[in-house]
Parts: C-alpha cells; structure tokens; sequence
C-alpha cells in the first residue's frame, strides 16, 4: 500500500507505450463506492471476492502494465493467474511506508496502528510476493523516474 504502483505503474506504461490499468480502480469503478465503504458495508472478505474477479477481467482484457490491490496476491487463484506474467514486487521499508501512506483513511487494514499494522501485513505477504515477482525492485529513498528506470531494466524490457 503505498509503495507507488500508481505512480510507477503509470511511468512504466508511458516509458513502454502501452496502457495502465488499476484493480482498485475497476473495483471503485464498477461499485460506485470507496474502497473503504466496500470494507465497512461488507467486510474484507465480500472485498476479496470482488478483487478476485477483478484481477481476473482485467488479466484477460488488458494487455499493458496493471496494478494490483496490496492484498489480491493472497488469492491462490490469482497467485496461479500470475504466474505466466511478468511480476514487479515494488519493495520498502515500514518507515518509508508511513511516510507514503500516513495514518489515511482510505486504506482500511492501516487505519488504526499503521506500523505496527503494516508490519503484520508484510510478515504474511512478503513470501507471497517474492514468490510471485519476476522482478524486486527496492523504491526507499528513490524518486519514481528511479524506480521505473530499475523496473524496466530488471524486466529487461526497452522503452518505446
Ligand atoms: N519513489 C517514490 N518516492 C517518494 N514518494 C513516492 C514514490 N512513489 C510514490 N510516491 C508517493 O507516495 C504516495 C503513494 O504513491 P502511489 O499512490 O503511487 O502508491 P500506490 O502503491 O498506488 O498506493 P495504493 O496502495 O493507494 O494504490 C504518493 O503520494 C506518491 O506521490
Ligand atoms: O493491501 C491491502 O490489503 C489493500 C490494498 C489496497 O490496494 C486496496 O486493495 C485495499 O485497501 C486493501
Ligand atoms: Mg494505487
């Protein structure tokens, strides 16, 4: 949460001339409601559901650089999905990420304790991550220009 997918993601397509697409943002999109307002009317697991499916449209319609919501790689369906694609794991530091994310509403999992929270998070996702990813590529103290030049390079992928 945090780490730049959008920022990035965004850059990445530009430097590649393909499109960027955002699974939060289909969700949003397709509910008409807030992330957060999904979690308080529905819970996490009702949001998980939509996420799933989400991430699974968007696999099969869309063909350029697309984000994922923080928690769609705990899905075992969605990890198989990701499987033949190329994956960037954007990594970094809890201090980085409370710089990035503050005590915001709008994430829901770190609204009460970020720290703390974003640590217990991490510990469950980490293996998850490494294990999908293609490519790690560290963010802290790098500007998103930085991050987009290493994820490119660790893709081995040319700019357009
Ligand atoms: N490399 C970077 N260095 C410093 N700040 C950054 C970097 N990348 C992104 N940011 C800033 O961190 C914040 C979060 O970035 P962004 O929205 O791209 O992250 P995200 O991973 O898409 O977040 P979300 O989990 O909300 O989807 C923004 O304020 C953005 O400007
Ligand atoms: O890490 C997570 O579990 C989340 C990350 C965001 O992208 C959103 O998908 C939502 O806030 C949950
Ligand atoms: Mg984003």
């Amino acid at each position: 949460m945090g780490v730049g997918k959008s920022t990035v993601g965004h850059l990445l397509a530009e430097r590649l001339g393909v499109g960027y697409r955002d699974t939060d943002d289909d969700i949003v999109a397709a509910q008409g409601r807030s992330i957060a307002e999904i979690f308080v009317d529905e819970g996490e697991a009702a949001f998980r559901a939509l996420e799933k499916q989400a991430v699974r449209t968007a696999l099969a319609e869309h063909e350029g650089v697309l984000a994922l919501g923080g928690g769609a790689i705990l899905d075992a369906d969605t990890r198989a999905l990701l499987a033949g694609q190329r994956v960037v794991y954007l990594s970094m530091a809890v201090e980085e990420a409370v710089k990035r994310t503050g005590l915001n509403a709008a994430r829901p999992l770190l609204a009460v304790n970020p720290r703390k929270q974003w640590r217990e998070l991490m510990e469950a996702r980490r293996p998850l991550y490494e294990e999908a990813a293609t490519a790690v590529v560290a963010t802290d103290g790098r500007t998103p220009e930085e991050v987009t030049a290493s994820a490119l390079d660790a893709l081995e992928m040319k700019q357009a």
